[in-house]
């Protein structure tokens, strides 16, 4: 899934569960990005992105060979062509923008247009004259869920996949993990500066313009401290910011997942601190694997991990939550995290999330847990 710069506005309307439906607001604010190639390119040119998904496809060949395809949210039609490649016999390749036109054409200049057939819509409205074996699809947001995208996967797969049907990718996991980082240090700064800034501009003039505008003190504080300190920071961190043991804090069987399942997630780890270091934000990111199901495994497993990496990383990178105030933090200490994270009220394809953090230090002192609410938008 794209680095989108907003998650976009209420769900897609379609014949799966009871969602919001505004699907006007979605298009406007969700689906648009996906149109523009320079967005589509974006997730092309992410080489660890198509290196798994491209080794996930042809050296599972078996799964493709004379079997139908669902390819859901096909944008340029990559993953689609490579099924068709692979030796698929019908691909359908379901995408909602007007990107399907720039698939359908390369589809025809790849030669598959025999095999790939492009269907604009969205997947929980296009109806498919027959049941699929494979659902093929990237779905994944920043931290797995930001974008609410597998719920359309889901859609699918419960209207068109075959019993002993396979998912592309099959399992999906949330990792949480304690970072040090300097990150936040400019972005306090930049909150402190903003302040001050409020600060000359309400008290200097005492009126303005004839208009005491104190009274906005407190909102303007509380919206840039969601903006600089609560919001998630996307990051490609070096693994050695990370300074304990990173914990998965969700297990996601795509074959059986439910949307209730990923409309809330919960989860309390604990994180063993490996070094003595300042930890200053938990970093979240996700990975998924390509392993078949149980009844229909795959030839050879293949992971796609948008972990700390000091290659580089992916476009996805990793989201990095700040912890107000930073922790000094040595080997042997552990770190009790309680998390959640839900659907924004005003935009379900964004998440709001809660921490609640507390240190356990090696020689038996507790401190305060300390709680914090933090936005992935
Ligand atoms: C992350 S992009 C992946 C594009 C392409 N499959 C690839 O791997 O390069 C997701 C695509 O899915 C499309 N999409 C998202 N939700 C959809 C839905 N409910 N129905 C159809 N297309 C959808 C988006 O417009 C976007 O082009």
């Amino acid at each position: 899934m794209a680095s989108l710069p907003n998650g976009g506005g209420a769900a897609a309307s379609g014949s799966c569960g009871a969602r919001p439906v505004d699907k006007e607001v979605d298009f406007a604010n969700y689906f648009c990005t996906y149109a523009y190639l320079y967005h589509q390119k974006e997730m092309l040119c992410d080489r660890v992105r198509m290196d798994a998904y491209h080794s996930a496809v042809f050296r599972n060949a078996p799964h493709f060979q004379g079997k139908v395809v669902l390819d859901v949210g096909t944008g340029s039609g990559i993953l689609a062509i490579w099924s068709a490649q692979a030796g698929a016999r019908k691909v359908y390749a379901v995408e909602a923008t007007n990107m399907a036109e720039h698939a359908r054409e390369l589809a025809r200049a790849n030669g598959v247009t025999d095999i790939v057939e492009v269907i604009q819509g969205t997947v929980e409205d296009v109806d498919l004259p027959e049941k699929v074996d494979v659902i093929i699809s990237e779905w994944m947001g920043y931290f797995l869920l930001r974008e609410s995208m597998f719920d359309s996967v889901i859609c699918a797969r419960d209207r068109w996949l075959k019993p002993d049907g396979v998912m592309y990718p099959s399992h999906a996991r949330m990792w949480l993990a304690p970072i040090r980082t300097g990150l936040g240090d400019k972005k306090r700064e930049d909150f402190d500066i903003a302040m001050d800034d409020w600060s000359l501009f309400v008290q200097d003039t005492q009126t303005y313009y004839g208009v005491n505008m104190n009274a906005l003190t407190k909102a303007y504080r509380a919206e840039h401290e969601k903006y600089y300190l609560k919001s998630s920071i996307w990051n490609n961190l070096h693994p050695n910011q990370v300074i304990g043991q990173p914990a998965a804090i969700k297990e996601i069987d795509c074959l059986t997942a439910t949307v209730d399942e990923i409309r809330e997630v919960r989860a309390q780890v604990t994180l063993p601190i490996r070094m003595e270091a300042r930890l200053s934000a938990l970093a979240g990111w996700f990975d998924v694997h390509f392993r078949g199901s149980a009844q229909n495994p795959g030839v050879e497993e293949v992971e796609l991990t948008t972990a700390p990496d000091e290659h580089g990383g992916t476009h996805w990178g990793q989201q990095v939550f700040l912890l107000t105030p930073p922790l000094s933090v040595t080997k042997g200490d552990n770190v009790n995290v309680s998390f959640s994270m839900v659907r924004s009220k005003e935009n379900h394809r964004l998440m709001d999330m809660e921490f609640t953090y507390e240190l356990h230090e090696l020689s038996g002192r507790k401190h305060p847990a300390v709680k914090t609410k933090m936005y992935l938008e």
